[in-house]
């Protein structure tokens, strides 16, 4: 059989539920509503959903059904009724199918097995609800009052029908106004109903053409209603009718107005029990008794003389009909509505009160529940355990909280006072290198990063729950885009060999750009915040809590969004740990690609674990713990490796009076700033290369030459330095010691490194893998008079006199080491390095050591003046 499910046009309407029926003491009972704990943290939460659409069709018994299950729902269990009242009822298999309603009260199931097989046995997206309880039967109906008044004949057989005698008292075709829907169109139109005419009317073949007068009106009051059931009973009998569709809205009065007359007869659809039939006169006609065999020949798609219907209806056993997901959603409704069964004498009593007393639903609904509560008590659920569950909220006094604040409040210092002493030593050279306006923002995206895990404390609402977010995205934003985009530019100044536009990329510039990629954050927030709607959500702590946590609406689009915020920074994330990873090379000043690998590394880390952590099913103190102190510690991670840590170097420097734009020095200290006014080298004492005493005898050899010059001693091969400034290029702080240099020439090279303070730290001295380079032309501008030292695996900034004097010593370090440095290459590689270095003792009388002079690096540990290894001294 093909299933038709004619389109319903005609507009559904949604119903007001009153909400003052049954007293709020009587509804307490129940315990579903009117909870009230005196302890202000527990509380009564209602179960999901907060809606159940209720669907019941225009008729009068349906109607009442429907109220009295809507107020019990919505006043005694506290569930929100949505109570839909739809003209046709033959669609409401779809509707419950696809969650249009949830529940249709009464279903007359005899013109709906088929759909009864598709959508409750097969798909199964349909539940039966059970019997609704009272009996029903769809008949034909004409007025008692004709037939009275006309004894001699017989009305209420279907073969008064054939009878011109008895179809005169009745309407001619054309007399009754046809229905319409709400848009203007015909209720029955043959592209719906293949058995009307484009005029509205079924009209069987023993009426179309000149017959058509002979014939009379059968009043139908929806197509819909037992579809092509009276259509095809007329053409199989032979009758001489015509149907005409006239509406429900105006069938009952039209028909009402027939029964209190004798004048004319009419004939029509309706059933029992319904209200008009017990008000008013009307007898049933008798047709043939039903049968399953006489329903057998009947299709309700193809009314046609193939076809045969010659039989009664069938007494119906009406039921209730859900939504299927109900049980699992709204198990206490789907159960509600299982136990919701009324006995005959109830709808008969509710009928007759409707039809006497004003025809209000509602009020005829709450009269019944008002008077039989004995019957409906029972239809109302135990509330579950779970139903009412204590409130678990963090307190900003418990001591996690107190945690993450302190944790917070020294976030914001180290913040502040990162911030006030990049001010006050923006000058120096290891402050200016990292370029103080990039960390001053970096500072910045820091404290709203801060602000944002503040803001996990404070109770969520929708203000709350969108701030959070708000603030570490863009404080997340701020810090990797300026990270980003600083590593960006050495990148292009030292690195990228094929594009050099250093010189383009100004920090106003970049700082455009930083801003640039905050508004495209801000919009993809606003979107975010828009579609998601965050806001406070109820979640499960356990069967007998629950706390608020922040949640967003559940849709594809807020799916998508939340993952286009997380893609957007992962993409600044990774973006800057691969900008860092590409200019791990660049000996420059301006390079500290190894703590922007750090920062970033700990911001992944920080990533890897909250995101899991925030969307895993955990205790919601150990979310809030393992988020907040994660964030912090990356936070405060970056400002300590980014800008605390150029900030201790400007310190250190300038306590040690070594920094280069330190205008005074003190007298122990070593003041490059003095260099240049030191006047002209001048040859003094010659260096004696003795391996026992190195130290001693550079620093012998120093006295009397200018502080940062040089002299050469062209007799033995020698080039002497003195009171040179040194610096490793790696490290957390790189502190600046002051030493004196010694270069030796010929088949056998040294580099000697004796610290000027050679009482208490040692010298060194280097034989082979010893390299010198100048600065790039960028950093030679802030540190003037320097080159780099590359001492085997580790690089150092050497500070001289001037640029000539720095190009010199790399000049004459290359050509002094060229054959080593290519002969060890060749055979051992940078594996031999600690081959070429011999630590020497202080003054004779100190034992060797690693680590000898601060911040040179790692020596091999040497016996006392001896070569060791592959060393070509
Ligand atoms: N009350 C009559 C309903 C008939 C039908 O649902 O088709």
């Amino acid at each position: 059989m093909i299933l038709l499910f004619p389109t319903h046009i005609r507009a559904q309407v949604q119903r007001t539920i009153p909400s003052t029926c049954i007293t709020p003491d009587l509804a307490k009972t129940f315990k579903w509503v009117g909870q009230q704990p005196t302890d202000p943290n527990i509380v009564a939460l209602q179960q999901p959903p907060a809606t159940v659409v209720v669907e019941y069709d225009a008729w009068a018994s349906a109607n009442l059904t429907g109220y009295v299950s809507a107020l019990l729902l919505k006043q005694v269990m506290g569930v929100n009724v949505k109570l839909m009242e739809y003209p046709g009822s033959r669609n409401t298999y779809v509707r419950n199918a696809d969650g249009t309603v949830h529940v249709n009260v009464e279903v007359w199931p005899a013109s709906k097995f088929a759909l009864y097989n598709k959508y409750v046995r097969q798909d199964q997206t349909v539940e039966d609800l059970g019997l609704l309880g009272y009996f029903s039967k769809i008949s034909w109906y004409i007025n008692t009052n004709i037939a009275d008044a006309n004894p001699t004949l017989i009305f209420d057989s279907w073969r008064s029908f054939q009878q011109p005698a008895v179809l005169n008292f009745f309407p001619a075709v054309g007399t009754t106004t046809r229905g319409r829907n709400a848009d203007g169109s015909l209720l029955c139109t043959p592209d719906k109903y293949s058995f009307c005419n484009s005029e509205g009317y079924y009209v069987p073949p023993q009426c179309q053409g000149n017959l058509r007068s002979t014939c009379r009106e059968y009043w139908h009051p929806d197509p819909s209603y037992s579809q092509g059931e009276n259509e095809q009973r007329i053409l199989s009998l032979g009758l001489k009718l015509v149907v005409v569709y006239i509406g429900l809205d105006r069938f009952e009065d039209i028909f009402a107005q027939c029964a209190q007359q004798s004048a004319y007869g009419c004939v029509g659809y309706w059933w029992k029990p319904e209200q008009i039939i017990s008000a008013y006169r009307f007898t049933e006609v008798k047709l043939n008794p039903y049968t399953d065999l006489c329903y057998d020949k009947f299709d309700p798609a193809n009314v046609n003389a193939t076809n045969e219907l010659t039989c009664d209806w069938t007494i119906e056993l009406l039921h209730k009909i859900g939504n299927a997901k109900m049980r699992q959603w709204a198990p206490h409704v789907s159960n509600f509505f299982r136990l919701l069964t009324f006995r005959e004498i109830d709808m008969t009593s509710m009928l007759a009160d409707y039809a006497t007393r004003g025809r209000k639903a509602e009020e005829t609904a709450c009269r019944w529940i008002t008077a039989n509560q004995a019957i409906w008590r029972p239809w109302i659920p135990t509330p579950p355990s779970n139903y009412i569950r204590f409130l678990d909220r963090l307190n900003t006094s418990e001591p996690l909280s107190i945690v993450v604040i302190i944790l917070c409040i020294i976030s914001y210092l180290v913040g502040i006072a990162l911030i006030v002493l990049l001010q006050k030593y923006q000058a120096s050279p290891s402050v200016k290198a990292q370029s103080p306006p990039f960390m001053t923002v970096i500072l910045m995206g820091a404290i709203i990063i801060t602000t944002s895990v503040a803001m996990e404390v404070a109770a969520p609402s929708s203000a709350t729950c969108a701030a959070r977010t708000w603030l570490l995205a863009i404080g997340l934003c701020t810090v990797l885009s300026s990270i980003t985009l600083k590593t960006w530019r050495i990148f292009n100044v030292f690195g990228n060999r094929r594009m050099r536009v250093g010189n383009k990329l100004s920090t106003r510039r970049l700082m455009t750009m930083v801003g640039l990629l905050l508004a495209l954050d801000a919009i993809l927030l606003a979107i975010w915040t828009a579609i998601s709607s965050p806001a406070e959500a109820v979640t499960e702590v356990s069967a007998t809590t629950f706390t608020y946590s922040c949640g967003v609406a559940s849709s594809d689009a807020a799916t998508v969004l939340s993952i286009l915020v997380i893609i957007y920074h992962a993409v600044l994330l990774v973006a800057s740990v691969f900008l860092s990873y590409k200019i791990r090379n660049v000996a420059s000043e301006f390079n500290e690609s190894k703590y922007i690998g750090l920062a970033t590394y700990n911001m992944t880390l920080a990533c890897i674990i909250v995101i899991p952590v925030v969307f895993l099913p955990i205790n919601f103190r150990a979310q809030f713990i393992i988020k907040c102190i994660l964030i912090l510690c990356a936070t405060i991670g970056v400002m300590g490796l980014l800008v605390a840590r150029p900030v201790i170097e400007a310190i250190s420097a300038a306590a040690s009076g070594t920094d280069p734009t330190a205008t005074n020095f003190s007298g122990a200290g070593f003041g490059f700033g003095g260099f240049k006014s030191r006047g002209s080298s001048q040859a003094s004492n010659k260096p004696i290369v003795s391996p026992t005493s190195v130290t001693g005898t550079i620093n012998k050899s120093a006295q009397g030459i200018p502080k940062g010059s040089s002299v050469d001693d062209m007799h033995n091969g020698v080039r002497f330095g003195a009171n040179f400034a040194m610096r490793s290029m790696s490290g957390i702080i790189r502190r600046w010691t002051e030493c004196n240099m010694m270069l030796i020439g010929g088949n056998n090279p040294a580099l000697t490194i004796g610290p000027v303070d050679s009482k208490t730290i040692e010298g060194k001295f280097y034989t082979a893998l010893v390299y010198a380079k100048p600065l790039e032309a960028a950093d030679k501008e802030k540190l003037p008079g320097c080159f780099f030292l590359r001492i085997d695996a580790s690089t150092y900034l050497v500070q001289t006199t001037d640029a000539a004097e720095a190009e010199h010593w790399v000049n004459a370090i290359t050509n002094a080491f060229a054959v080593v440095n290519a002969s060890h290459s060749r055979g051992g590689g940078s594996g031999s390095a600690s081959g070429g270095t011999t630590t020497v003792q202080s003054g004779g009388t100190r034992s060797v050591g690693v680590n000898s002079i601060p911040g040179l690096g790692t020596a091999a540990q040497g016996g006392g003046g001896g070569k060791k290894g592959g060393a070509k001294a």
